[in-house]
């Protein structure tokens, strides 16, 4: 049985490297949305397209090359060769709009603070060198996500990505069939769930 207060979004980690996102809004909201992109994907194809866009915005670009502004209005063409889409305009109808040229081109869209007019969410992340988990509450509290970003942040040891790193080298070692590996690997890190193992 499905309740429908479970938070059934699906979770992916995107390779933004290897796809063209447009982003439409040049501003305080923006940027933050720009940041969440580059700060995760340095490398992220970034094309800004906004009438104004704040000085923050191009400080903040100058440490990222893939990214590409331009200080214009939104145009449907902007839509062609792109994969993803994300919205930071001050304008409902401009949103609404992108919204349904999006859709259109079958091009998924997250529209700031429009939970209705998203495919997608963008959620809290933690990072510790390999290791990335992503935060989603349905919607219902992007503040509890934040917070639930910096107890796992604060909680994981940054030696986590050594043992991430070793865990990767044993698997390459390891010979026999792939039951017989997850069995090792499982066995090699049962200890990790023990109070002594402490990860
Ligand atoms: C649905 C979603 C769609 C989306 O935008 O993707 C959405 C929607 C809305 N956000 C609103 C407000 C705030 N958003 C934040 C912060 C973040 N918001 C993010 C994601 C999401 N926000 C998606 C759901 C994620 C989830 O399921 O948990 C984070 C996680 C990721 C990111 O944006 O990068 C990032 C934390 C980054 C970090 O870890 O630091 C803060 C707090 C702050 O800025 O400190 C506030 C003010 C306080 C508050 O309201 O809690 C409002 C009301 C606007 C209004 O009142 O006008 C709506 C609209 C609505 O809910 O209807
Ligand atoms: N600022 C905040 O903290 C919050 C913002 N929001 C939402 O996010 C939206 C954006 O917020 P801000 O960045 O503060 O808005 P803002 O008003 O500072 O900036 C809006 C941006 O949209 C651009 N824009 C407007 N029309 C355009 C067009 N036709 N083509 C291209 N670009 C266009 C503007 O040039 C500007 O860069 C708000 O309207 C609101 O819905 C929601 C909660 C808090």
């Amino acid at each position: 049985m499905i309740k429908n207060t479970e938070n059934q979004l699906f979770p992916v980690f995107l390779q933004l490297n290897r796809l063209r996102t447009l982003l439409v809004g040049g501003s305080t909201v923006a940027l933050e949305k720009l940041s969440a992109l580059l700060v995760n994907s340095p490398h992220s194809n970034v094309t800004v397209v906004a009438k104004r866009i704040i000085p923050n915005v191009r400080e903040f670009v100058k440490s990222y090359p893939s990214v590409q502004l331009h200080e214009r209005a939104f145009e449907d063409a902007d839509l062609a060769h792109v994969d993803l889409v994300l919205v930071a305009s001050n304008n409902a109808r401009l949103n609404r709009q992108i919204r349904e040229e999006s859709r259109k081109r079958n091009l998924l869209i997250n529209v700031a603070d429009k939970p209705e007019l998203c495919d997608f969410y963008l959620g809290s992340v933690v990072k510790k060198g390999n290791l990335k988990i992503g935060i989603s509450t349905n919607g219902k509290s992007p503040t509890i996500a934040k917070r639930i970003k910096e107890l796992l942040n604060e909680a994981l040891p940054d030696e986590i990505d050594e043992t991430l790193n070793y865990m990767s080298q044993l698997r390459d070692l390891l010979k026999g069939d792939f039951t017989d590996k997850v069995k090792a690997l499982n066995a090699h890190t049962a200890v990790l769930l023990t109070k002594e193992g402490n990860i």
